[in-house]
């Protein structure tokens, strides 16, 4: 199973040690090397209590001063390399979320993108993982390592002298118990952080991917008001979070400081009744000196834990969205593809639960081979059914069958490796025309591209620019003119040698040449594949074997166009007024 499909049902420490497993043995290592630091950094009063001995004993020092030069250059060492492992694995479990999360976002149903934001969605890929870096360094191996070094340097304190570790101790629980209050506000404030950084996120997609629509409407000034906002919720949460944890941090440092002034104080009485020489003050002192790293190694735990939390439940929240069945790559589209037949027997369909149904028993055989088009009013459910044989839907009720075969029997990549789908916005991904054109089909060649190509009537327009297939089409193929963005998009679905071509007509973008070419490639295309469109022209209709005439969810009338202008009074009331260009 893989981390994503584990993962939805932990609670977030168990969530973050499956991010772990993978590095354990690295994070060990540095784990390993950090306590070497800190038992070597220990060992450093016990040494200058030595040569302060020595030197009241008038004793040679050379011997203690190698010794304590060589700790110090060794801890140095060693401390650098253990950060650099630590460091290391901590990025590595960033990339291990990274990629858990990026492979389940590409597999989540329509559905569930339908009701989330983008912008907050990738605010989870990129801003909640990083905070695992934290977590897992000062968390996981500070509370291991500090844990450690913690409780050996309580046992030294305690064989120096228990008296002195009794008021320390007692310094530490008063501060101890004042940041388990803190704690969970650490925890709240930083969960209302990292969902403002999801907002702010989302409204800056939304602007950014229709920057044009808000400059054409001069809505500049409500957009960077609305963003503005948002980054002032951020920074209002960050710095309520941050708030909390220079409280928690500044407490374990006030405990420190009275504990050493405490210790100062009563150990200083301790040397004049003579309980305890000078040196066993000093060397304890150094101990209260060295305790406040583990302290507040473990409080930084404690502190990222909650913040690191946080951004688990955000992202376990992502990994809860359905998603697709889980299936081996897609295969390749086969050379030759056999047309392929489809049916939709009363097929009901909403959705979402809340809102109302949009295909009320949707019924029509299309056979293997022909151009079948599909008209009705706007709204009428037409798109939809385009999306329900993807199956980025599934319906309430009702059969679709794919060759006979039920949609649900098939396994999704192959189907919809058998499937050429042309949206109506014709969506052109960033990159070059190349990668565009072989999104769906990497293996295409160079002659069936061409072919492809001089289908579309693309050839000339790429054979015109420098840069040919290489040349790059911008963010969403703003590039490309309308029209070119729409023949690439068929190009994509053609260089799939597809069984079936759904074919989402653009109420406009294509020139009267352009048009007829098109209408002459789609019939074209219909004679060895099964090809649906849905028809926004007359020329469309008129060269289609048969017509699908929906009105409210529900399919009221099908035959040919003379048939249909004859006896459906909606169809001949759409040819005459509805459908664009004169008829071909
Ligand atoms: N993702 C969605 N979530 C919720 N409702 C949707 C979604 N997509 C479409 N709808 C609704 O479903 C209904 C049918 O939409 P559909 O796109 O299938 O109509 P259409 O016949 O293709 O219309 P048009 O000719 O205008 O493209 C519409 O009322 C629309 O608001």
């Amino acid at each position: 199973m893989s981390i994503a499909e584990t993962a939805a049902v932990q609670p977030p420490w168990r969530q973050l040690l499956g991010y772990v497993r993978p590095h354990r043995w690295t994070l060990l290592a540095g784990a390993l090397l950090s306590l070497v630091t800190g038992a070597t950094g220990l060992l450093l009063p016990l040494v200058a209590r030595g040569l302060i001995d020595d030197l009241s004993h008038d004793r040679p020092i050379t011997g203690a001063l190698v010794l304590l030069s060589a700790l110090v250059v060794s801890n140095a060492a060693v401390g650098a390399l253990g950060s650099y492992v630590l460091r290391r694995t901590a990025e590595s479990v960033v990339l291990g979320a990274r990629k858990a999360l990026s492979s389940y976002l590409l597999r989540l149903r329509i559905a569930a993108v339908d009701r989330s934001e983008p912008g907050d969605l990738m605010a989870r890929i990129t801003s909640d993982t990083t905070l695992l870096r934290e977590v897992t360094t000062d968390s996981l191996v500070g509370l291991g390592t500090g844990g450690l070094t913690l409780v050996a340097t309580v046992v030294l304190m305690g064989v120096v002298d228990p008296v002195l570790l009794g008021v320390t101790l007692a310094v530490i629980l008063v501060a101890g118990t004042v940041i388990g209050v803190i704690v969970p506000r650490i925890n709240r404030a930083s969960r209302r952080a990292q969902d403002a950084v999801g907002v702010m996120g989302a409204s800056l997609e939304r602007v950014l991917g229709a920057l044009r629509t808000v400059k054409a409407a001069g809505a500049e000034d409500r957009e960077e008001k609305a963003l503005h906002a948002a980054a002032e919720d951020s920074w209002r949460q960050s710095v309520s979070a941050a708030k909390w944890s220079a409280a928690a941090g500044n407490t374990a440092g006030l405990a420190m400081q009275t504990a050493f002034i405490t210790v100062l104080a009563v150990g200083g009485a301790r040397v004049a009744t003579g309980a305890i020489d000078i040196a066993t003050l000093v060397a304890f002192l150094l101990y209260v000196f060295y305790l406040m790293s583990p302290i507040q190694q473990v409080i930084g735990a404690v502190v990222q834990y909650q913040a690191g939390s946080a951004a688990l439940s955000r992202i376990q929240e992502t990994l809860l969205l359905p998603a697709e069945p889980a299936s081996g790559p897609a295969p390749l589209p086969a050379a030759t593809a056999e047309p392929a037949s489809l049916a939709f027997t009363d097929v009901r369909f909403r959705y979402a639960d809340d809102l109302p149904y949009v295909h009320h028993g949707v019924t029509f055989d299309v056979p293997a081979r022909g151009m079948t088009a599909f008209v009705g009013p706007s709204g009428a459910g037409k798109t939809t059914v385009f999306s329900l044989i993807e199956r980025f839907y599934d319906p309430d009720s009702g059969t679709i069958t794919f060759d006979g075969r039920p949609l649900p029997d098939w396994e999704l990549g192959r189907l919809r490796s058998a499937i050429g789908y042309v949206e109506q916005d014709a969506p052109v991904l960033s990159g070059t025309l190349r990668d565009n054109l072989l999104l769906g089909n990497a293996e295409a060649d160079d002659d069936t591209v061409r072919r492809v190509l001089k289908t579309t009537r693309l050839d000339t327009f790429v054979g015109g620019l420098p840069d040919g297939l290489d040349t790059l089409v911008g963010h969403r193929g703003t590039k490309l003119s309308g029209g070119e963005r729409q023949r690439v998009a068929i190009a994509r679905a053609l260089l799939r040698n597809p069984r079936l071509l759904l074919l989402d007509e653009a109420t406009s973008q294509l020139d009267a040449v352009n048009e007829a070419a098109l209408r002459d490639t789609v019939t074209d295309v219909a004679r060895t594949t099964t090809v649906l469109v849905v028809a926004h022209r007359l020329s469309t209709v008129t060269s289609a074997d048969r017509i699908v005439v929906m009105e409210a969810g529900q399919v009221r009338a099908v035959g040919t166009h003379r048939e249909l202008v004859a006896a459906d009074p909606l169809y001949a009331e759409l040819a005459a007024t509805q459908f664009l260009a004169a008829a071909g």
